[in-house]
């Protein structure tokens, strides 16, 4: 029996479409079936509408005999399904399942995805992303835990606007960047634990652009790009950190460029992070190096001494262990390169003196953090120490190196030869060459006399120690 009415015709579809999500799989009916459309019966044929040419052909390759026979099993009379491609269904979609098409997409040829129009909020909840995809946010990276100093106050305030506004004009996306270990990510959890605490229902995915990619290729091996693209464009704040990683990723590029377009059209909230600013990130496509950097960029800069001694107050405290401030001081001085480093000493001293039930003093900070203090030494070259060296003398240059033996000349050259040894790797074989091809005899012999000289007079020791510091810092 022909159905009788549109009603009834799109009950009928419904069945078929039921039968057919049974048998293949949520994910599977999902991914290739669910945008499927029934325009009507012509004769002995069911007319099926999908978006995109290669959705059409998928279906009637895969599924196209399947449908057919339960089409027949519903309606016998029905013999041929005619897949047609339509990017837009006709009003009368009452016969398809127009409930299935919110928020769904269109895949290209190259099995691409582009985003139909915005999921209407109303008509279905956001999917929460999957566990497996995003990182857990960290419980200490907070706004509480985040020390502001000068170098990251500008970083600070964005991330803290973005986190009362998210999606403001100016703000999004927020790109923000810097050097390694300075404070990029936990500004990003910071925002995100804040995001949430103001507003639960907003979904906040955070993930290294190196997971982005992974999931990705994952997604593509397993033939199930839409729910990876349609699982990140519902959240309502995407977090990609590290995004330097895509540089020469040109399909994931590509991909996050979609997702990025996606989400910002529909006034979600982007974040980024990377170790470079957005002009200078050679390897990622020019269009979206200018997306990135149409919002806000704001730059972390590297920590000054006050802020590294603010941090390591402010950690100690937390840590609840009296720390002497002179120890602070030391490291605040000696650990400039990055605050992960700076974290990672103060963690080891701490441990260290719950370990051994001793007290934190400078002396066992420089015992017990002697190699990290060692590979923060400045280097200092030979040159440098000749030249300071006959400066403060008021020698010339030339005569670190010249033959003459007047003790005016021949001591400050012993003093460079000393500080050459305790200020640098060379040999003395080797800083005997640079001293005017001498003998490492006479290198050895500088060095012991300088250090006789130090313990027997206290302003030569003075003056030596001066230069010493003049020549480390
Ligand atoms: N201003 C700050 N106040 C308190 N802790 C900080 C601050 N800046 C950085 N840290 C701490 O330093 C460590 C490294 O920071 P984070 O991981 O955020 O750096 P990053 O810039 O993301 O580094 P990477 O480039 O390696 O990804 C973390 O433990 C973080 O809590």
């Amino acid at each position: 029996m022909p159905p009788q009415s549109s009603g009834e015709l799109a009950a009928g579809w419904a069945r078929i479409r039921g039968r057919l999500r049974e048998e293949v799989g949520e994910v599977e009916y999902r991914t290739w079936l669910r945008q499927m459309t029934l325009a009507g019966i012509e004769g002995e044929d069911a007319i099926i509408l999908l978006p995109t040419r290669f959705l059409r052909d998928w279906v009637n390759s895969h599924y196209g005999d399947r449908l057919r026979s339960l089409w027949q099993a519903e309606y016998p009379e029905v013999r041929r399904i005619d897949i047609r491609v339509s990017a837009s269904p006709p009003p009368e979609a009452v016969l398809a399942g127009a409930e299935e098409r919110a928020g769904t997409e269109r895949i290209d040829g190259r099995g691409l995805a582009e985003p139909l129009a915005p999921r209407p909020a109303e008509t279905r909840p956001a999917p929460e992303p999957r566990s497996d995809w995003v990182v857990p946010l960290e419980a200490r990276f907070t706004f509480d835990t985040f020390v502001v100093g000068k170098p990251n106050e500008f970083a600070h305030a964005c991330a803290r606007r973005v986190s009362e506004k998210p999606a403001s004009p100016g703000f999004n996306p927020l790109f923000l960047y810097g050097g390694v270990g300075l404070g990029k990510t936990h500004l990003m959890h910071a925002t995100a634990w804040a995001i949430r605490a103001h507003d639960p229902q907003r979904t906040v995915a955070y993930m290294s652009a190196e997971k982005f990619m992974y999931r990705f290729i994952a997604a593509l091996r397993s033939q199930n790009t839409m729910e990876f693209k349609e699982t990140l464009r519902a959240v309502d704040v995407l977090m990609i950190d590290d995004l330097q990683f895509l540089i020469g990723k040109d399909n994931t590029q590509e991909e996050f460029f979609h997702t990025f377009n996606a989400l910002v059209d529909q006034g979600k909230q982007i974040i980024v992070s990377s170790d470079k600013s957005p002009s200078d990130l050679a390897g990622i496509e020019d269009r979206l190096r200018t997306r990135l950097g149409c919002g806000m960029v704001a730059d972390i800069h590297a920590t000054t001494y006050e802020l590294r001694l603010s941090i390591l107050q402010a950690k100690a405290a937390a840590a609840q262990v009296a720390v002497p401030p002179k120890v602070l001081e030391l490291l605040a001085n000696k650990i400039t390169a990055n605050v992960r480093e700076l974290e990672g000493a103060l963690n080891r001293l701490v441990a260290h003196a719950n370990l051994f039930g001793r007290p934190i003093t400078v002396d066992s900070a420089h015992e017990v953090l002697h190699d990290v203090l060692r590979a923060h030494e400045k280097r200092v070259s030979i040159e440098e120490i000749q030249k300071k060296v006959a400066e403060h003398y008021n020698i010339r240059l030339t005569d670190m190196s010249s033959a003459r033996r007047a003790r005016n000349v021949a001591r400050p050259r012993q003093v460079a030869m000393y500080l050459a040894k305790q200020l640098t790797q060379r040999s003395l074989p080797e800083i005997g060459r640079r001293f005017g091809n001498r003998d490492h005899t006479t290198v050895m012999h500088a060095v012991s006399r300088v250090a006789e000289l130090m313990e027997a007079d206290a302003g030569f020791a003075e003056d030596v120690a001066l230069l010493r510091k003049m020549l480390e810092t």
